[in-house]
């Protein structure tokens, strides 16, 4: 099996270097239009390789050819937002990079399975999807694990208790509408609603929706170890052909109430991508803020339309 990751900056990087250490694909070409940083990343992993004991073979390059024949590629190339910006400020400049990108992609690749995780993050996927003219198992972006991650990481620093144990479900546009799932979180098979009063999960669920924002604050630019775990987590999923069930943004066909977008939903993954949407029984609050989260998205797909139009 082979992997492009196309972007060889923080979250593309890590992408990489967290694929690698797993060592479940023989190759990894690392693209990127600065070439130095590109070649000079890939062989720091491979430097990397004999002390965390993998084979993987990663080459890093500007040019297309090294990742003829890829399996699963991801996409991470754009600009990342500073502080002040939305990710919805970063639609122009990163919907050009992403058509581009994913023009090269599929002439080197025509079979390959598209993570998308340049923002924003649900219109970037559409631009994929529409670029690459792929079948909408194949295209599919990455926001809900890293949400999800972040909501599970708060409520071990809240409880006490492993990760491992908490299981949760996200769903929505990657943004501050995105809807968080009290009722489907489980603390080893307790309902978090039996051990954390209403008040602070809404502090808890607040700060997870603005999680993106609290790093970029702090750092003046945006995660990628989380979001770096998380698409390799879908690179596996697809890789292993697992099957595992995960928030990924795809494109919906009325699940939910929504059509003709990509957003978050729960998703079976295995080699043919997006094998299933799950469809969980939401309330009617679930479901208005659902609607609501897919009426922002739409909005955005509209604002990327009228660009496309003016060029
Ligand atoms: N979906 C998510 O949850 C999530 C999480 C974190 C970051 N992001 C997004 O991922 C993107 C990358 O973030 P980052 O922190 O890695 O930024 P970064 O600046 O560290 O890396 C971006 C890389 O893209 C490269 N690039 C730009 N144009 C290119 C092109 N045409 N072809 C190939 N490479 C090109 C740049 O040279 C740079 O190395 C941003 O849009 C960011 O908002 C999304
Ligand atoms: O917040 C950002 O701009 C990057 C990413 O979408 C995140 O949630 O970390």
């Amino acid at each position: 099996m082979k992997l492009t990751v196309v972007g060889a900056g923080n979250v593309g990087a890590t992408v990489a270097e967290c694929v690698a250490r797993m060592d479940i694909v023989q190759n990894i070409a690392l693209v990127d239009i600065n070439e130095g940083v590109a070649q000079g990343k890939a062989l720091d992993l491979m430097e990397a390789a004999p002390i965390h004991g993998f084979d993987t073979v990663i080459e890093g390059g500007a040019d297309y050819a090294i990742t003829k024949g890829s399996d699963v590629t991801v996409i991470t190339a754009g600009l990342p937002r500073k502080p002040g910006m939305s990710r919805d400020d970063l639609l122009a400049k990163n919907a050009e990079i992403v058509s581009s990108v994913t023009r090269s992609v599929v002439d080197q690749s025509p079979d390959t399975t598209i993570i998308v995780v340049s923002n924003p993050l649900d219109v970037m996927t559409y631009v994929a999807y529409m670029e690459s003219g792929f079948p909408s198992q194949r295209v599919m972006g990455m926001a809900g694990i890293l949400d999800t991650a972040r909501y599970r990481a708060f409520l071990k620093m809240e409880l006490g208790v492993s990760v491992r144990d908490i299981n949760a479900m996200l769903l929505g546009g990657h943004g501050d509408s995105m809807t968080p799932l009290p009722r489907f979180t489980t603390v080893g098979s307790q309902p978090v609603t039996d051990l954390i009063d209403e008040a602070r999960l809404d502090e808890i669920i607040t700060r997870t929706k603005k999680g993106g924002g609290e790093i970029v604050g702090l750092m003046g630019t945006s995660a990628w170890y989380a979001p770096g775990a998380g698409a390799a987590e879908m690179v596996e999923a697809i890789v292993k052909d697992s099957k595992r069930v995960l928030p990924c943004a795809a494109w919906v066909t009325g699940q939910y109430g929504l059509e003709d977008m990509f957003i978050g939903v729960p998703v079976k993954l295995g080699r043919g991508g997006v094998e299933e949407i799950v469809e969980l029984d939401l309330n009617d609050k679930e479901t208005a803020d659902m609607k609501a989260s897919g009426e922002h998205v739409r909005e955005v797909i509209g604002a990327y339309e009228n660009l496309k139009a003016q060029a």
